[in-house]
């Protein structure tokens, strides 16, 4: 069924959304604060469907019939609220605005109330897919009322991505839930590319292969459990060349790995949830790290490391490349396991009714971290929807208890190497931590009422106490 919609913000994703948008069958009005990307799109693409090119944010709103539909794609923060503040106060009751931008899933919330009280409807919306996603196909994530749901749900389920039969896109939850899961999207993606480059670095050190033979360990790797889009994309990137010098690609990249905010987000949300998303943090970190280059520098120059050749771990060279895939696997386990917890205790919050199985269902297509082994945690969530970790579920237990000596081995010997694999030390610990019988929490709560009385729980009894620590060490019930 064909529709209309209006897009605003032509850059690479607003741009190849509307094209997508148009080769659907929607006609699709187009506007762009400066009118160069609105003209360049009609003239380069404008054979590709039914495209209404207009200047002034009135001609764009005047162009749509109502309940007019508008996506937003611009930048997140001022931009888009200077977008929003633009169009808002021509619109009519029951229109929808939709932002499919990166938007930090407070201002949603915010936007979302402040629109709501006006008659319109607000849908935040998560994209992930890139640029070539946004034109052949995304994941789509869109949140707010189920009533803005029906009247623009249909129109992005026919542009996203398609897999078993199934588009990528559902209906997340009210208000800001879009935006949420899809930053904790982006966190999962951060420590899924922080894991990948540990394991080439391992691969790269331990057995001195080139970017290009790793590259094809990492295609090898895409055949099995791994599948996934970052591995597959990994195999490209290591197996090129850098024209100009004629070495490896990834050898003359600066090593300092940017980021525009998601992962941060993600990490910032987990503290205030009190989430241990481990993984997604050391992948923050991890980019700090590399982005330090002065003190990177200054240490290389002083901090000695293990003066040690690395000998029988790699002597049998298939199998060490084996242990680092299953470290890697493991450790991936890990973080998609944080992730949905996050989401898990993030719509418990906020009050979102998520669909963690829908919702994995929607990232096996289109979207960056699309893997095999999500249709695998989508029926852990159908199977067991009251599962307070996918790590003891039956199949991921048992692929994680699987390589777990390769895992520790690999860790290992990475410390005993020097080299730093934070992403999977960091996973090895939180597996290990989840299953202590008993953690050393109890000493801490031990120095915090002795520093502070802050009081602590005992093991046999309920109420919460106090030791008299600079009097008699007497204990008083506090509680
Ligand atoms: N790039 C990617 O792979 C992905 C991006 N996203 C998100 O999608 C959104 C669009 O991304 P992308 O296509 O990369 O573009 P950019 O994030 O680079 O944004 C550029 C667009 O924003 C417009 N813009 C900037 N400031 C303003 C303003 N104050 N008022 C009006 N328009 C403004 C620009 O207009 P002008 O041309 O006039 O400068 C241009 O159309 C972002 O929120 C991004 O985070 C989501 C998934 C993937
Ligand atoms: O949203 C995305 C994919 O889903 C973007 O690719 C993401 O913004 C990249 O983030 P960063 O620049 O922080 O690495």
């Amino acid at each position: 069924m064909s529709d209309q919609i209006g897009v605003t913000g032509l850059a690479v994703m607003g741009a190849n959304l509307a094209r997508n948008l148009a080769r659907h069958g929607h006609q699709v009005v187009l506007h762009n604060r400066s009118r160069g990307r609105t003209d360049a799109l009609v003239e380069q693409h404008g054979s590709e469907g039914d495209f209404v090119p207009t200047g002034s944010v009135e001609e764009f709103v005047g162009a749509l019939q109502r309940p007019r539909k508008i996506i937003i794609m611009v930048q997140a923060g001022p931009a888009t609220d200077a977008v929003i503040d633009e169009i808002a106060p021509l619109l009519d009751e029951g229109d929808v605005l939709m932002d499919g931008g990166n938007a930090l899933f407070t201002d949603t919330i915010r936007r979302t109330e402040a629109l709501t009280a006006r008659g319109l409807h607000f849908v935040g919306t998560g994209i992930s897919g890139g640029e070539e996603g946004a034109l052949n196909g995304p994941s789509i994530m869109p949140g707010g009322s189920k009533e803005a749901y029906e009247l623009v749900g249909p129109l992005l389920e026919s542009i996203a991505a398609v897999v078993d039969g199934e588009p990528c896109c559902t209906h997340v939850g009210a208000s800001g839930a879009g935006h949420f899961v899809k930053m904790v999207h982006n966190g999962i993606e951060y420590a899924d590319m922080q894991l990948i480059a540990e394991a080439y670095d391992l691969l790269r050190q331990g057995l001195e292969l080139t970017p290009a033979e790793i590259g094809d360990v990492f295609a090898g790797w895409n055949e099995g459990d791994l599948e996934s889009y970052l591995i597959e994309i990994t195999a490209q990137v290591l197996r090129h060349t850098d024209a100009e010098s004629g070495g490896p690609f990834v050898d003359i990249v600066l090593d300092e790995a940017e980021q525009k905010g998601t992962g941060r987000w993600t990490v910032q949300s987990a503290l205030d949830l009190g989430v241990p998303v481990s993984g997604i943090a050391e992948a923050v970190f991890a980019r700090a790290l590399s982005g330090h280059r002065e003190q990177r520098q200054a240490a290389q120059k002083v901090l000695p490391g293990p003066d040690r050749q690395w000998d029988e771990q790699v002597a049998d060279k298939d199998a060490f490349i084996e242990s680092v895939r299953q470290a890697l696997y493991a450790s991936k386990v890990v973080a998609y396991a944080q992730g949905f917890d996050q989401i898990t205790q993030g719509a418990d919050h906020h009050g979102w009714d998520i669909d963690r199985a829908a919702l994995a269902k929607i990232w096996r297509g289109g979207c960056i971290i699309r893997a095999r082994f999500l249709d695998r945690i989508s029926q852990v969530f159908t199977d067991e929807p009251d599962v307070t970790t996918l790590l003891t579920n039956d199949y991921f237990r048992g692929a994680v208890s699987e390589g777990q000596e390769s895992w520790r081995q690999v860790v290992a010997g990475a410390a005993r190497h020097g080299v730093p694999v934070p992403g999977f030390a960091s996973a090895l610990a939180y597996y290990d931590g989840l299953r202590a019988e008993r953690l050393p929490a109890a000493l801490i709560q031990g120095l915090r009422d002795l520093f502070g009385a802050h009081t602590y729980r005992r093991t046999d009894r309920e109420g919460s106490f106090h030791t008299m620590w600079g009097e008699d060490g007497r204990e008083v019930q506090t509680g």
